[in-house]
């Protein structure tokens, strides 16, 4: 066992009434009192949290309340952020993500993400697919990267839109087109875990719901993590919610009994209206 691993004894050690928030049988990911700093300034107070095995689970709250900068700490996105520091411990499986040793690279293939607003590389729609199976070696011939390609679309149901238009600029589909493209490109590399932050934000209720229809597709085969602002996002898409408020994980459970019956008065208030 390497430093970057914790030992199953102290896994299997926890209980809910250690630990005093819910755990979930071998999940993805854990995350183990994390804080996040960006300068001087705290914006994420002691989060833990499991991360179940092909759910999804979408993280609400107001504005501000450190959603994202939660998100970007899964797949150390913020180490972007020359600011931003990260302390605590989150397990991939049951690597630290964050110990020296990890790729950051190959990190972010095994935990992909998907951008508020579509982000396709200035390239063909074929390209935009390939970039990330080529850098990564994961085909060795046109032919197996062209199924590869042909697959991610038909996956993301795009292929049928795009088959007979491959090399011209993926930036000359639609809002919605693009974004479902920006999944292809994160799926084509297989990852295990695809973060998405505010996926549907900068789409229309047609893409949006065409989006979200993917999303439950694709979490048979992914562990998938949203950002959302939208209530009614969390409650169609997503297995489990995460509510958080100034910085802290007030409340995590399944989302009917988020939104049904929440434990804390913040969440009630949030959900209701009351604060947001
Ligand atoms: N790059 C940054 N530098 C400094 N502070 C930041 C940075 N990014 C976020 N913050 C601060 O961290 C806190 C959490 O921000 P974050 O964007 O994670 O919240 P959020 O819940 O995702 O918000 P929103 O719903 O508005 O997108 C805020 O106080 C924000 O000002």
């Amino acid at each position: 066992m390497n430093n970057a691993q914790i030992s199953k004894a102290e896994i299997v050690s926890e209980t809910y009434q250690t630990t005093g928030f819910p755990l979930l049988d071998d999940p993805k990911m854990r995350v183990r009192n994390v804080d996040v700093f960006y300068g001087e300034k705290q914006a994420i107070f002691d989060v833990n949290l499991d991360i179940g095995k092909n759910q999804v689970i979408s993280m609400i709250g107001p504005s501000g309340c450190g959603k994202s900068t939660f998100l970007r700490c899964l797949n150390r996105m913020n180490d972007t952020i020359d600011i931003c520091r990260v302390e605590g411990e989150l397990l991939l499986e049951s690597q630290n993500i964050y110990d020296k040793k990890i790729d950051v690279v190959e990190l972010r293939a095994r935990v992909g993400m998907v951008f508020q607003k579509p982000n396709p590389f200035p390239k063909s729609i074929y390209e935009n697919v390939a970039y990330g199976a080529r850098i990564h070696g994961l085909t060795d011939n046109k032919v197996q990267l062209d199924e590869l390609v042909e697959k991610s679309l038909i996956r993301c149901g795009l292929w049928k839109e795009v088959k007979d238009r491959l090399e011209e600029p993926a930036t000359g589909l639609s809002g919605g087109q693009q974004q479902r493209l920006c999944i292809a490109r994160a799926i084509a590399v297989n990852p295990e875990v695809i973060l998405m932050d505010e996926p549907c934000s900068a789409l229309d209720p047609i893409a949006t719901a065409t989006v979200e229809e993917l999303i439950h597709e694709l979490s048979e085969n992914f562990t998938i993590c949203i950002v959302t602002h939208s209530m009614q996002q969390a409650a169609r898409v997503s297995q489990r919610t995460a509510y958080f408020h100034l910085g802290k994980l007030i409340e995590v459970n399944d989302t009917s009994t988020v939104f049904t019956n929440p434990e804390h008065k913040l969440t009630e208030e949030y959900i209701t209206g009351r604060i947001g």
